[in-house]
């Protein structure tokens, strides 16, 4: 994978505005879905500008509900999300995120190269230009070759690079990775992290999410501990260790969510 197509996304933004904002700030969000089960509750989360965030967390306890509302897909019951102090739903917001989902939900029937120029079409980008960019995202994930292939004759890694590309068609401020790496071999694993890490050295805003403990551990600057809906605990990995009195970040993701319900902790 190449570096080329990266780019500071922050410079034409930040140069007329002195005071950044955070790029995330998460205030009181609650989600209540249909059915009554509510997946997360009077949630706060901070992440700010340049930051390498890693929010940890089981399985269901509402990371990528939180994702989701943060990319406009859920919405929420309550609270307030602003993306580089935009409101999360305008226009302006979602020019400034980028998401690579959990799930590989690709248009069978456009082949690569479409895919991307398709996606930014959503962010006004003309098409010279998008299939410019579509050319250069597709020689860094290696998928040059397959520009006329759909999604279904790929194999599951090519997918995975795909989705990850299509995140980046308009060079999102912040980009949030819903468990990019699940299913993906150690190889892949280990370029799509280089990449992102080139990304946050150039300035972008990377809000990860991953069950790989130790892949977070040295890729984040600050880990966020998600459990039923709240955030635990924030802090660098040796801040959380020593918190915990572990020895690795697995160790403290193991006694975090073995402590009692946080209901119960409340009472
Ligand atoms: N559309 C929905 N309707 C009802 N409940 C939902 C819906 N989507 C998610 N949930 C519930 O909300 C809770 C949080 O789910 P979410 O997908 O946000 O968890 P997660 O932390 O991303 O989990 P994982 O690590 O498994 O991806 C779960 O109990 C889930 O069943």
């Amino acid at each position: 994978m190449r570096a080329s197509s990266i780019t500071d996304p922050r410079r034409a933004d930040q140069e007329s505005r002195p005071a950044v904002p955070p790029a995330l700030r998460v205030s009181g969000f609650t989600k209540t879905y249909a059915g009554g089960f509510t997946a997360v509750e009077g949630l706060d989360l901070e992440v700010p500008d340049g930051a390498f965030f890693g929010l940890l967390g089981p399985n269901g306890a509402g990371k990528t509900t939180l994702i989701g509302s943060v990319c406009n897909l859920v919405r929420p019951t309550a609270g307030r999300i602003e993306i580089f102090g935009h409101e999360h739903t305008t226009r302006e917001a979602r020019r400034l995120v980028g998401l690579a989902e959990q799930d590989i939900n690709l248009d069978r029937f456009m082949n690569v190269e479409e895919v991307l120029v398709y996606h930014a079409g959503y962010f006004g980008i003309g098409r010279a230009r998008a299939q410019a960019r579509a050319r250069e995202l597709m020689e860094v994930f290696d998928l040059s070759g397959k520009a006329r292939v759909r999604p279904p004759a790929l194999s599951g890694g090519m997918r995975r690079r795909l989705l990850f590309a299509r995140a980046l068609m308009h060079s999102p401020r912040l980009l949030i990775l819903d468990e990019p790496t699940a299913g993906v071999d150690v190889e892949l694993r280990t370029e799509l992290w280089e990449y992102t890490r080139r990304l946050h050295e150039v300035g972008t805003t990377i809000l990860l999410t991953t069950h790989y403990l130790e892949e977070a551990e040295a890729l984040c600057q600050e880990i966020g501990l998600i459990r039923e809906g709240r955030i635990i605990a924030r802090d660098s990995a040796d801040g959380l260790r020593a918190r915990y009195g572990a020895r690795d970040i697995a160790e403290v993701y193991l006694r975090a969510m073995a402590q009692k319900p946080v209901a119960e902790e409340r009472a």
